[in-house]
């Protein structure tokens, strides 16, 4: 379980986390909600590592595995769809297969597009090689940042139904200013900031 104990993070005078405490069970899914600033996006950021924090007590993330689609995309855009995707090495040495890759793209509704150049696609595209880069690299904790910003309902319906499998035994922070994204998956905890 990841616990956070007593949290607190400021920037300047701007108080972002004042003694705050939250729970996330192993292979859960939290949906993380609030107002625009709240801190939804410093809070997956102090859990990743990536910013530091004042006072309080993180447990339950060292030793494990990570994967994130950011607000921004954050691809090579001078590389090729597939090898974006393939970066990781997926869990194990295996890696992901050419085949895999090809396979999910088709199902989101990119087909043919494995050796496209990321430049070259549209937002929406590079939106869904995002998701479906973390969500092959296959890793215990997945954090999602607002990650179906910009994609149309069709498309987001599709994206869902395949990485929600995927994500079957990961713990999944999915941040959205969205209830009804929950409903996507099973047993979503909401998680009000
Ligand atoms: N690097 C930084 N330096 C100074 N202030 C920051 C920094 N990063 C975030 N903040 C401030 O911390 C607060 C929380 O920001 P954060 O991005 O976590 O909010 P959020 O809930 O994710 O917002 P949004 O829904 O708009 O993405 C805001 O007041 C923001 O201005």
């Amino acid at each position: 379980m990841i616990k956070i104990d007593e949290l607190n993070k400021s920037f300047g005078d701007t108080a972002v986390f004042k003694e705050f405490s939250a729970e996330f069970e192993d292979g859960s899914v939290t949906c993380i909600m609030g107002s625009s600033g709240i801190g939804k996006t410093t809070l997956l950021r102090i859990l990743m590592g990536l910013e530091d924090y004042d006072d309080g007590r993180i447990t339950g993330i060292e030793n494990k595995t990570m994967a994130a689609v950011f607000q921004e995309d954050r691809l090579c855009e001078n590389l090729t769809v597939s090898a974006n995707i393939r970066m990781t090495g997926g869990k194990d040495e295996k890696g992901i297969s050419e085949q895999e890759v090809v396979k999910y793209l088709e199902i989101i509704g990119m087909k043919d597009m494995a050796g496209k150049q990321v430049s070259e696609l549209s937002g929406g595209m590079k939106r869904r090689v995002a998701i479906l880069r973390a969500v092959l690299a296959d890793r215990d904790i997945v954090f999602f940042d607002e990650p179906l910003k910009g994609l149309d309902q069709e498309t987001e319906k599709k994206v869902m139904e395949t990485i929600v499998p995927l994500l079957s035994g990961k713990t999944v922070l999915w941040v959205t200013h969205r209830e009804d994204e929950a409903a996507y998956f099973k047993n979503a905890n909401m998680l009000k900031l």
